[in-house]
């Protein structure tokens, strides 16, 4: 498709004129604000399979220009929603050492400093994610927020391999090792609504899952993150850095996101 970026003349106000969906109904993120929310006493703890990964399972680690992305196996999966949603991959919208808030969903207008989603497809249905991303139950994505605070041994798992994709389409192999440590404690504890892709094409295909309680990592793992990478090739002679990769909160219209905790 065409090129795309988070600022500049190609950013996400120009977006819609080559992905009409960008400007679209039910497009996220979304600012989560309280008085969007509705208690669902149907809304189930989420579980998840296989999500603990040993380390003789290599994990695709990669710069795909837009984020950084670790590829999944597809024995990961989603259990409790009513298809199986498989695993394909994970990837992360952060701020820059200058602004360090670049999460993408709000929570009442309070902008992590970055989010984690975990992109999910409906397997039951489709038989990969390319046939699953514009069908309207065609993905499942988890979403993390994320804080500067407590290191986290888990992130250091992938992070201290970040220079070995610093330029676009780079990719290393790294060591498997237990997604559920980059979730939150509580997967009962979670905002749920029908939104998009955050990216182009953003298609309206997206279950999402937004937990109710944040991650930390430390600081200095935030700026590894936010200044180790470049979204252009590493042959180009100016280096574009990657960073700022977020879409700003969309219309929420007349949605209503679902929360599955009272208090
Ligand atoms: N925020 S978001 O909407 O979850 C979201 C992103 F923000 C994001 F950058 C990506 S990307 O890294 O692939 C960069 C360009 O799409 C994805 N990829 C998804 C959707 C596109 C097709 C595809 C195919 C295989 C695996 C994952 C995906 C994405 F879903
Ligand atoms: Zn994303």
């Amino acid at each position: 498709g065409a090129k795309w970026t988070y600022n500049g003349p190609e950013g996400e106000h120009h977006w819609s004129k080559h992905y009409p969906y960008c400007g679209g109904a039910f497009q996220s993120p979304i600012d989560i604000k309280s008085e969007l929310l509705r208690f669902d006493p149907t809304l189930r703890p989420i579980e998840i399979q296989n999500y603990n990964l040993l380390p003789n399972e290599q994990l695709t680690l990669g710069n795909n220009g837009h984020s950084v992305q670790i590829s999944l196996p597809s024995k990961m999966h989603i259990s409790s929603l009513p298809h199986r949603y498989t695993a394909a991959q994970l990837h992360f919208h952060w701020g820059s050492s200058s602004r360090p808030a670049g999460s993408e969903h709000t929570v009442n207008s309070k902008q992590y400093a970055a989010e984690m989603h975990v992109v999910h497809f409906n397997s039951d249905k489709y038989p990969n994610m390319s046939m699953a991303v514009d069908k309207s139950d065609g993905l499942a994505v988890l979403g993390v927020l994320i804080e500067v605070g407590e290191f986290s041994p888990t992130f250091e798992q992938f992070l201290r391999f970040i220079n070995g994709i610093k330029y676009r389409d780079q990719r290393v192999q790294v060591p498997g090792f237990n997604i559920r440590a980059m979730l939150p404690a509580r997967l009962d504890e979670y905002f749920r609504y029908d939104g998009s892709l955050t990216t182009p094409p953003c298609y309206p295909s997206v279950l999402w899952t937004v937990f109710r309680n944040h991650v930390t990592i430390s600081r200095k793992q935030f700026l590894d993150m936010a200044t180790a990478l470049y979204s252009s090739h590493a042959q180009e002679s100016s280096p574009v850095p990657l960073n700022g990769n977020f879409r700003r909160p969309q219309l929420a219209d007349s949605r209503v996101v679902l929360v599955s905790f009272k208090e």
